[in-house]
């Protein structure tokens, strides 16, 4: 893959594989073999300074395993993850890393779990800017707590408050608020909304993106829901068992999905004013990740299944893969 000059991040053929095997006595006893899940199975992507890149996929599909990795929360068992040129794994970039840290924030699902329930809001959120040393004296702190808290749609008063004073949705307004306390550039959002209403979703993401714009924040975006995705996202990524197959701009994903399995998504979504949950709604069963078919993961489901596809694991080729694309491709050229 060819590197994109204006990425602030860059994915390259990311691996993680979990040893799930028994422990070891049950093995002896049972003589089973070890077994090993390639949650990521070679993804590699870049993230524009500015864009929301997201990736969707159903359960299981490895999007929160890619996201781990890379905010360096997670080794990757193989492959590089880049971020303004500072490797994120590599041992000798300890001291860049280190530097980068401030710049590169999470905001999770359940924002109640990320927030100390003992700590006022003001602590939480003054937190990070007195880790990264970033503004000196208790007066101006309490300010910029106070700006924080402005921006994210709560009132500078709410900071005397404990987390479980709050709905969900203004908990994830505090969450965001603490990213931000550290002037954050690039934020990493797992299922940033799926645990609130729809209503309250809505909220959130226009929120986030009007900070985007204020701010000029890069977001990587994790949901398996393609309503709130096409709402966010300026380039998305789809996966399947830990594979990316297909990176489209999020417009041409909807309006002319390429790859097979998209298409499956899109279609089980008709109203994607609706929010619908993948998992239930797309044909078939995911494959057991620790056995996954050989050749393309997705040729059990495929409707567009042919002999290659059940040997050969097709290439990313133009932001797709898939062999009967290709082949389309070819016999069109
Ligand atoms: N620590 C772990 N140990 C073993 N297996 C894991 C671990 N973390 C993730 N997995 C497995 O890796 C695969 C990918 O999981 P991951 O959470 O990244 O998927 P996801 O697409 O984010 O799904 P979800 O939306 O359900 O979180 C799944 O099969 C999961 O069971």
């Amino acid at each position: 893959m060819t590197a994109d000059p204006a990425a602030l991040v860059q994915v390259r053929d990311l691996k993680r594989v979990f040893d799930v095997s028994k422990p070891w006595l049950n093995r002896v006893i049972e003589r089973a073999p070890r077994q090993f899940l390639k949650a990521v199975d070679g993804v590699s992507f870049d993230i524009r300074k500015g864009e929301t890149f997201a990736l969707v996929g159903e359960s299981g599909s490895g999007k929160s395993t890619v996201a781990r990795m890379v905010v360096g929360l997670l080794p990757p068992s193989a492959g590089t993850v880049t971020i303004d040129g500072v490797s994120m794994h590599d041992a000798a970039a300890a001291d860049e890393r280190q530097r980068l840290r401030r710049r590169i924030q999470m905001i999770f699902q359940d924002p109640y779990a990320s927030l100390n329930p003992r700590w006022r809001v003001g602590r939480i959120i003054a937190e990070p800017i007195r880790a990264f040393g970033l503004i000196e004296g208790e007066a101006t702190i309490a300010e910029r707590v106070g700006e924080l808290l402005s921006l994210v749609g709560l009132h500078p008063d709410d900071r005397s408050k404990f987390p479980h004073e709050f709905s969900g949705g203004q908990r994830q307004r505090i969450a965001i608020a603490r990213a931000l306390a550290s002037d954050a550039e690039f934020i990493v959002c797992d299922e940033p909304t799926s645990a609130l209403d729809v209503s309250v979703q809505a909220q959130i993401l226009n929120l986030m993106r009007d900070l985007q714009e204020r701010l000029g924040l890069t977001y990587l975006f994790i949901s398996h829901n393609l309503a709130v995705v096409r709402h966010m996202a300026s380039r998305i990524g789809v996966m399947y068992l830990g594979r990316l197959v297909e990176v489209s701009e999020g417009r041409q994903l909807f309006a002319a999905p390429r790859h097979p399995y998209t298409r499956m998504l899109l279609d089980a979504v008709p109203d994607l004013a609706m929010v619908g949950k993948l998992r239930q709604s797309v044909k078939g069963e995911i494959p057991n990740p620790i056995a996954p078919p050989p050749g393309c993961t997705f040729h059990p489901r495929c409707p567009l299944v042919f002999d290659r596809c059940r040997v050969e694991n097709p290439p990313v080729i133009d932001g797709v893969a898939c062999h009967a694309v290709q082949a389309t491709r070819e016999a069109a050229a």
